[in-house]
């Protein structure tokens, strides 16, 4: 049996007396890419705060790399390589797309063994070849010495997600990476995104885009109601008259 990089079993929340999360169990397994969906309200960003701490779960509980999360704090988590997006990242305009990965070089945390999407990075000459590296991986080499403010939204997206690779997740946590970017690059981002799993990173992301999900990622979790309704590979789950009923409205 695969063990899993995340696991979280029997997962229940409530706000006030709304329950929003019920009973949710899911396994992320390293070095794949795990596609998060279902319906408005349906408690996807609840179940992203629960993981990363934000929010304390009512029942179950959240285990990663083996360790349980129960007690840590949200920065506590995502030093154990557990990280979300918009955490810890900020676009700086006036800085340069080189600078805004340097900024984030100080502050990065060492991990023993990774490959370049998840190793060490610290100041100085090793984050600026990690920085190098990481624009590479995010097609942004050839934009290094421009402002960050004359990037287009969808290379902004690409700066963030190079930004927290400074960080050496191992784990990516990533809410709707192509909400608002333009069509032509979106086969960009799913491009980038499969290249940094080649490169031995896990992701998992809330995404509505059905074709994007098939072309993305290796696992598919329905959320209905703040329920598992469904899991597995895109191609199982997606044709699943039941998720294609309550998800699509067919
Ligand atoms: N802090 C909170 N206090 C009270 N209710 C909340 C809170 N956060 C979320 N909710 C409620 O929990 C339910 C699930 O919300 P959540 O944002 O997790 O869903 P979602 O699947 O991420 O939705 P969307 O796709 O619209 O982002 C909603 O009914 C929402 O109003």
């Amino acid at each position: 049996m695969v063990e899993s990089l995340l696991s979280v079993r029997g997962v229940a929340k409530s706000f006030g007396g709304l329950r929003v999360l019920h009973d949710v169990s899911l396994d992320v397994v390293e070095g794949g890419i795990t596609g998060l969906i279902g319906p408005n309200g349906s408690g996807k960003s609840t179940l992203f705060d629960v993981i990363t701490r934000y929010q304390r779960c009512d029942a179950g509980r959240v285990t990663f790399a083996g360790e349980p999360l129960d007690g840590l704090a949200p920065h506590a988590v995502a030093r154990r390589g557990l990280i979300r997006t918009f955490q810890l990242t900020r676009v700086f305009p006036s800085l340069t797309v080189a600078e805004n990965l340097l900024v984030f070089a100080r502050s990065a945390r060492a991990r023993p063994g990774g490959g370049p999407a998840a190793g060490k990075a610290g100041g100085g000459g090793e984050g600026e070849t990690r920085a190098v590296e990481l624009l590479d991986v995010m097609g942004l080499l050839g934009l290094a010495h421009r402002e960050a403010a004359g990037l287009s939204y969808g290379q902004q997206k690409l700066l963030e997600i190079a930004q927290v690779l400074m960080l050496g997740p191992r784990l990516l946590l990533l809410d709707e990476p192509m909400a608002g970017i333009n069509p032509g690059l979106a086969d960009e981002v799913v491009d980038r995104l499969k290249a940094l799993r080649t490169r031995g990173m896990t992701l998992l992301l809330v995404e509505h885009d059905i074709p994007v999900l098939h072309r993305l990622c290796d696992q598919v979790v329905v959320l209905n109601a703040g329920r598992v309704m469904a899991g597995g590979a895109p191609g199982e789950v997606l044709d699943d008259p039941h998720v294609r009923e309550a998800f699509l409205g067919e």
